[in-house]
């Protein structure tokens, strides 16, 4: 290509358009997702994978790559030394080690936080200004554990949290009333994964709350079929863990989802893991993450909801909060 007659280079102050980096951290089934939906969607300018593994790491690099003739350009640089990551807007971190079947979930923590360990401060140090968002498991005590290494504002310490399982959640009433996931407003909150807490006073549809929308649509929705739901969310996990033995699309799109709503300063409110001391009754004193509805936008955490929630939800959530404590309390950070 050869410039026009009249080409003059652009001015400082146009050229350096400030570019969007994204950083992620484990090249493993959930990192790819995530890195090949944030490509698709077109939300970063550059991508940094961070691995153990570094023929895997090349190779998930190189095929991502060859992607180019069908993406929107997107600089992709990788490797094993995080420093690769500096100046990032974004870390969004899935390293873990993967759970032994029969391995007790304590052991695998601690795993996961030596692993964290190495991780966690070179990014910090590499990124100052980044938001990080915690996907490995157990993520609520992972992102306490991220935020205590990063030294970073717990505005900017974001775990995944209850995401994936509201949108599991969303998509069973949604089905369960014939409308669009999109249209149907639920949340858990809590701890993420098995003992997280569905608030079903916060299902409304076309702006109807839960149960009149639910019985006004000539479908018997009584506890029962609410406790069958949120079962189900449960079980969903389960049944593909079983089926394909791990997560991927559902949680890379969840995780997608939240970078958008955080890097192009949405604000809308999603369940995420955030350091809820103070909320419901949480003592000011212990520092636990678990999900609560949150406003995000580009500074990370913008405000947290007050939820009316029921004694019973209040009660899930004080037992959640203490057991992690426990559990934080154990890893003398
Ligand atoms: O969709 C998943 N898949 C995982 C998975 C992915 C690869 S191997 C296992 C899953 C599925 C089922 C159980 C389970 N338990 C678990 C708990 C603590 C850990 F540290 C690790 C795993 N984890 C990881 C995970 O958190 C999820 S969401 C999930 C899990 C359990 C209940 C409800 C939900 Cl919405």
């Amino acid at each position: 290509f050869r410039p026009v007659a009249d080409d003059s280079p652009l001015t400082p102050s146009t050229a350096h358009r400030r570019l969007t980096k994204i950083s992620v951290i484990g090249a493993g089934n959930v990192g790819m997702a995530i890195a090949q939906t944030i490509l698709t969607q077109n939300l970063a300018d550059e991508i940094a994978l961070v691995d153990a593994l570094p023929d895997k790491l090349r190779g998930e690099a190189l095929d991502l790559q060859h992607a180019a003739a069908f993406l929107p350009r997107v600089r992709i640089v990788s490797g094993t030394d995080p420093a690769v990551t500096k100046n990032s807007d974004l870390v969004i971190v899935t390293a873990g080690a993967r759970q032994i079947p029969g391995e007790t979930r304590l052991n695998l923590l601690q795993r996961n936080v030596a692993l964290y360990r190495k991780i966690v401060p070179p990014v910090a140090e590499h990124s100052p200004d980044a938001l990080l968002l915690v996907v490995s498991n157990p993520v609520d005590v992972l992102t306490y554990v991220a935020w205590k290494l990063s030294g970073f504002p717990a505005s900017r310490v974001i775990g995944s949290g209850t995401n994936l399982d509201s949108s599991r959640f969303r998509f069973l009433v949604a089905e369960h009333l014939d409308v669009n996931a999109q249209d149907v407003q639920a949340y858990m909150v809590g701890e993420h994964g098995d003992s997280s807490v569905a608030i079903w006073s916060s299902i409304s549809v076309g702006g109807m709350p839960a149960f009149k929308s639910l019985r006004d649509s000539h479908h018997s929705f009584d506890e029962a079929a609410l406790e069958g739901i949120r079962r189900a969310v449960v079980g969903g996990a389960y049944e593909v863990i079983g089926l394909k033995g791990y997560t991927s699309w559902a949680i890379g799109y969840s995780v997608a989802s939240l970078t958008t709503s955080l890097l192009r300063d949405q604000r809308r409110v999603h369940p995420v893991s955030v350091l809820a001391s103070g909320f419901h009754g949480i003592s000011d004193g212990h520092e636990v993450f678990l999900s609560l509805p949150a406003r995000l936008g580009r500074g990370g955490i913008l405000g947290v909801a007050e939820m009316d929630l029921t004694e019973a939800e209040v009660v899930q959530l004080r037992r959640s909060a203490k057991t992690l404590w426990e559990n934080c309390q154990l890893l003398g950070l």
